[in-house]
């Protein structure tokens, strides 16, 4: 578990952090979302030490980072660098055994683990010995990953991880992102000033501005209660695209209608946002399926009802 406790960070006059506190669990996904300026990338690098803290303690399974030696603590948290950050002169394969070659992995071992991530990760084998300018962002981007991912640390610190990516690359990067099990097992912290990115990957995020923390919550603490009106305007404009992604099938149960038949038709995952649900509901030649809570009940849907009964959800919720 990752721990601050009052940490502060100045730089001459400027004060990037300003007092703040957060944990993140094990396995869990806090973004730091804010605005240029407000203080996250100097957050994530105080994590692990490529900036020092001011004031205040961090913690990481309950020990002070700071007591230590800081290359072993980076040994155990992988980074994944604003703009990619790959090292120009190296092949990809050289730039992902950087960290095996400091740990003395012998040759065999940083191939092995170096094929089973390219594999994951959906890069070619010939890739690894091209160097980083022969490859789109998108494949740069996968090798940033593989670089951080290559010892298998339990945390792992992204800034930006896909800013550097045009709007398709990087919806299908995400995509997969989130489907990683190799990721699942990780803490990780991220960095992004893109609202949909933050609800996208979020277990819970940290929403900053002018150094401070100004609310940590899920995304749902996040649009349906706002803790002030900075909150609530940072999301304006893309309030319905971010309920639409955060709303999952099974937070609109009650407002489904009865059920009918569920023969002959396709059953979807409660755990579905509605989103992903409208989009598999307009493109179904039949479009009727039918969900269920896990528990032997189910309800049949279609794109209507599921549109009404969104909306339904998103009135109570709302007006709560
Ligand atoms: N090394 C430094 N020297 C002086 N000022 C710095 C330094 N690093 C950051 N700052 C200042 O601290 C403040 C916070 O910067 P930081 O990079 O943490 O913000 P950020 O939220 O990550 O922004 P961005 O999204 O643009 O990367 C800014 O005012 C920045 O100019």
């Amino acid at each position: 578990m990752i721990k601050l406790q009052s940490v502060s960070k100045r730089f001459g006059n400027t004060k990037a952090v300003k007092n703040i506190s957060f944990e993140v669990n094990n396995q869990e996904n806090l973004v730091l979302l804010g605005t240029s300026g407000c203080g996250k990338t100097t957050t994530l690098k105080m994590i692990n030490l490529l900036i020092q803290p001011g004031n205040g303690e961090i913690l990481i399974n309950d020990k002070d980072i700071t007591s230590g030696n800081p290359e072993e603590l980076r040994r155990g948290i992988g980074y994944v660098m604003q703009n990619i950050g790959l090292f120009p002169h190296y092949t990809v394969a050289e730039n992902i055994a950087v960290v095996p070659n400091l740990l003395k992995w012998d040759k065999q071992k940083t191939n092995q683990r170096t094929s089973e991530l390219i594999h994951k990760l959906h890069l070619p084998e010939s890739c690894l010995k091209m160097f980083p300018h022969e490859l789109s962002g998108g494949q740069q981007q996968r090798v940033g990953l593989a670089r951080a991912l290559v010892t298998d640390p339990p945390i792992l610190l992204m800034d930006e991880p896909f800013g550097a990516l045009d709007n398709v690359t990087r919806s299908s990067i995400q995509q997969e992102f989130k489907a990683l099990e190799e990721l699942k097992r990780k803490t990780i912290v991220m960095v992004t000033h893109d609202v949909l990115e933050a609800f996208e990957l979020a277990d819970r995020i940290c929403l900053m501005d002018k150094g401070e923390i100004i609310q940590i919550g899920t995304p749902k603490d996040l649009l349906y209660n706002p803790i002030n009106d900075f909150a609530k305007s940072f999301l304006d404009g893309q309030r319905l695209a971010l309920e639409f992604k955060v709303i999952k099938l099974k937070d609109i149960w009650n407002h489904l209608p009865a059920s009918e038949s569920k023969a002959d038709k396709k059953e979807l995952n409660h755990e579905l946002n509605i989103w992903d649900t409208l989009e598999i509901l307009r493109s179904e030649v039949i479009a009727e399926n039918f969900v269920s809570d896990g528990n032997g009940h189910f309800k049949t849907i279609d794109f209507a009802i599921v549109t009404e009964a969104f909306n339904q959800y998103r009135y109570t919720a709302h007006h709560d």
